[in-house]
């Protein structure tokens, strides 16, 4: 027997004894389990028996409180405990089949070798004395990560621990069977990457733990900066980075953290849906998931037709160069800069003297306070005090005045009128206030009068309620209004994008690009929700924000560490700029940088054909794993002949595969593509509330498909790209592909493709 073999033989020995100690393990837990589980099922029988209730005497009150406290506390203990106990049971049943996937052999300077396996989670010996794994994000466990056997050295909380790798050891192991084994010189061996990444794509993304780079460790790791910002060309594992780097931290920290003091900003809700699972898979809980769009139209409420982000470049995709759009052109790169944030800064101060507007209140199309006088009430007020603490003290008074109208109110004929026609339940719950009432008062007690006005007051009431509710959300401070009026003052220079927004406004609607001004100067006049508990912000796609969002955000989290990832060459909307740092200028200092220039995602061909779409993209490294080069389909007879081509590339390649997405420019060609391959294929379309995709042939808008990948990608219609500012969408699209990669062309091609760049072309 070979001495590889030997060696196998012994590891995998070792396997199965762990699985035999992790059985043991589970055994155990599962009977404890069964304990606390009939002991809360036992509490929920009996829960009333053992409460002393007793309310006669307000000391009776207090023991029967206490005694109802005592028994929910014990009950949500044990219910605790059975969270607990089921988490660590599913974790160890992961764990039994798949113990570890590395180990490392370390000597200490000055102590004896130790052999350190590597899991998901650890494990310890028995007597709980001994780790037989170590769970990966322990401080030993970064020495497998960081170094090729040789000197090496890991942090702890007491300080640097030095000494010399002697082994460094990869494992596949599924269902407790060594399948793979590898020793490693290099950081992370390119074998166990290649298994992976030859895999085909799920509609889920997978976790990286195993096999994760030196590069993205130091992104996962990271603890000390207060901005983390990765710069990561597209499939350079920057999302998979951020993940983990989820996992980390909570782990690291789970006596101070928790998910609940996580958030993370996705691009889209299929996004949210398609990482959804990395994070359970490692035994932790998801983060909070939203999307900045989201977000924005919570805020803005209702009363304005919210254009999404999506529409916009649905618009500026579709669009000639017509003046219109360079007018949309210039409002959107106004509206995202740091300089417009400031010219509304300068609004808002001018605001405190005056141009604040108001809604006049209505009841039944009659004024009950006028927009006027509410705001002569505002200006009133000593201007030394904040908007925000007089908007406060107007709130007041506004509640006041509405309550002086109501008592009027009631004296009217037209309430008497409804009053008649009140249901049933109205006049038992008038009936019950006056018997309560006659109780009290018995000597002077006028029973129709007193009806009379109960009934009004349940008919007034009825119409004050929610003009008092929207009083108290101040919805009757016109932000539409306020807004607009900021472009009336912007000057000649931006005359075109004032008449533009101007207009906009008054349809009701706010573009997508005024919509984080708008709620930025409603939270600077009322006062933001300011989300304290969140310490850790990450944001995906950062090359997206616009550098006003990007402050706004950080103004949002304000005790919030923030980990921006993104890739300038996939920045597909206007504002997109060539900022390598996702950071305005104000923010910088704090920051650290991380550039990821390897790419996994795609195989050697792809990547070297999709670098080529970029004007610089020589610093990007394809990762050595081998495929076939992509082809360029030229079909001159039309679009039905394109289409029949692409149904047979789909029949062939879903043969092969298991996700194949036909991606088109925008929302509109999807549409119609799909329109036409449904009779012919089984695809799904995919459109911006989508909220998850299973695998299979999909059609897909270009900016829809960020973040995500497939095995195999159809560019239909590559013609569709011409404009230089297209480029990054293209190249965006190109790099969604896992394996294969198909062009479609209607015979003219893209001015971006150049004649140099390689793939196969296919007449
Ligand atoms: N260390 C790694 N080990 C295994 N797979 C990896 C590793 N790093 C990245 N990958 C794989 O590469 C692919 C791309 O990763 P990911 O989506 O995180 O990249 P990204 O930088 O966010 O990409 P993009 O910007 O293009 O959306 C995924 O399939 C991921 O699992």
């Amino acid at each position: 027997m070979s001495e590889e073999q030997l060696e196998k033989n012994i590891e995998q020995g070792r396997v199965q004894d762990i699985a035999q100690e992790i059985q043991i393990t589970i055994d155990k837990l599962s009977q404890q389990a069964d304990k606390v589980s009939s002991d809360a099922h036992e509490i929920r029988k009996t829960f009333w028996n053992d409460v002393t209730v007793n309310i006669d005497e307000p000391d009776d009150f207090e023991e029967t409180f206490w005694s109802i406290r005592q028994q929910v506390e014990l009950l949500s203990e044990r219910e605790r405990s059975e969270k607990q106990l089921d988490k660590q049971i599913r974790t160890l049943f992961r764990l039994k089949g798949s113990p570890y996937f590395g180990r490392v052999d370390f000597t200490e300077e000055g102590e004896v070798s130790e052999t350190i396996y590597i899991g998901i989670a650890s494990f310890m010996d028995r007597n709980e004395e001994n780790f037989l794994i170590y769970d990966w994000r322990a401080p030993i466990s970064s020495l497998y990560y960081d170094y090729p056997p040789g000197p090496a050295k890991y942090e702890t909380p007491s300080g640097m621990i030095e000494g010399e790798m002697t082994l460094k050891r990869q494992f596949i192991i599924r269902n407790g069977t060594i399948e793979g084994m590898f020793d490693t010189g290099v950081t992370i061996g390119d074998e166990l990457l290649q298994e992976v990444l030859g895999k085909n794509a799920d509609a889920q993304m997978k976790t990286i733990v195993a096999t994760i780079q030196k590069e993205q460790n130091q992104i996962i790791r990271n603890e000390k900066s207060k901005y983390l910002i990765v710069q990561g060309v597209a499939g350079s594992g920057k999302t998979s980075a951020a993940l983990q780097r989820v996992a980390y931290l909570l782990y690291r920290h789970r006596r101070t953290l928790s998910s609940k003091n996580i958030m993370l900003f996705s691009p889209n809700p299929l996004f949210n849906s398609y990482v959804s699972t990395v994070l359970p898979e490692l035994g932790e809980e998801n983060m909070a998931q939203t999307t900045f769009l989201e977000y924005l139209s919570n805020r803005i409420g209702r009363g304005l037709e919210l254009e999404d982000s999506f529409t916009q470049l649905e618009y500026l995709l579709n669009s000639q160069e017509t003046e219109e759009y360079k007018t949309r052109v210039d409002s959107i790169r106004l509206k995202s800069s740091i300089d417009f944030k400031k010219i509304l800064d300068q609004y808002i101060k001018a605001l405190s003297e005056d141009g604040l507007e108001f809604k006049s209140i209505k009841l039944k199309n009659e004024i009950l306070l006028s927009g006027e006088a509410i705001k002569e009430q505002f200006y009133s007020f000593d201007r030394d005090i904040s908007i925000r603490n007089r908007i406060e003290d107007l709130k007041e008074w506004v509640v006041k005045e509405l309550r002086k109208k109501k008592k009027l109110e009631r004296r009217k004929d037209w309430v008497k009128e409804e009053a008649q026609f009140l249901d049933k339940e109205d006049f038992l719950e008038a009936f019950q206030k006056l018997e309560a009432k006659r109780k009290d008062d018995k000597e002077s007690f006028d029973d129709f009068g007193y009806e009379e006005k109960l009934l009004a007051e349940i008919v007034v009431s009825r119409y004050y309620k929610p003009i008092m509710n929207q009083v108290k959300r101040l919805a009757f401070i016109d932000y539409p209004t306020i807004y607009k009026n900021l472009y009336h003052t912007l000057g000649d220079k931006w005359v075109k994008v004032s008449e533009y927004t101007i207009r906009s406004l008054e349809k009701e609607e706010i573009s997508y690009e005024d919509a984080t001004p708008f709620v930025y100067l409603k939270d600077r006049l009322e006062g933001a929700i300011t989300r304290s508990s969140i310490r850790h912000l990450f944001i995906d796609e950062a090359q997206d924000y616009t550098p006003f969002q990007i402050t706004y955000l950080q103004e949002l989290f304000p005790y919030s560490k923030m980990t921006l990832l993104g890739d300038i060459n996939q920045g597909i909307y206007s504002h997109s700029n060539d900022a390598e740092s996702f950071l305005p200028e104000e923010m910088q200092g704090d920051e650290e940088r991380i550039i990821l220039t390897r790419s996994y995602r795609s195989t050697k061909p792809i990547v070297e054909f999709t670098r080529s779409i970029l004007k610089d993209g020589d610093m990007i490294e394809p990762f050595n794993r081998e495929g076939q080069m992509p082809t360029m389909t030229m079909v001159s007879s039309g679009r039905e002949t394109l289409l029949r081509k692409i149904v047979e590339t789909i029949k062939e390649q879903s043969s092969t595969y298991q996700t194949v997405a036909i991606i088109c420019k925008t929302a509109k060609e999807s549409a119609e593509v799909y329109a036409h391959l449904k009779s012919e294929v089984p695809v799904r379309l995919i459109e911006k509330g989508t909220i998850s995709f299973e695998t299979g042939i999909l059609v897909i808008p270009s900016y829809l498909a960020k973040g995500i990948e497939f095995d195999s990608v159809l560019l239909y219609n590559v013609d569709m790209y011409q404009r230089e500012s297209e480029r990054r969408l293209l190249y965006t699209a190109c790099t969604r592909a896992m394996h294969e990669l198909h062009l479609f062309s209607m015979g003219e091609g893209s001015a971006l493709l150049m004649e140099s760049m390689d793939y196969i072309e296919v007449r």
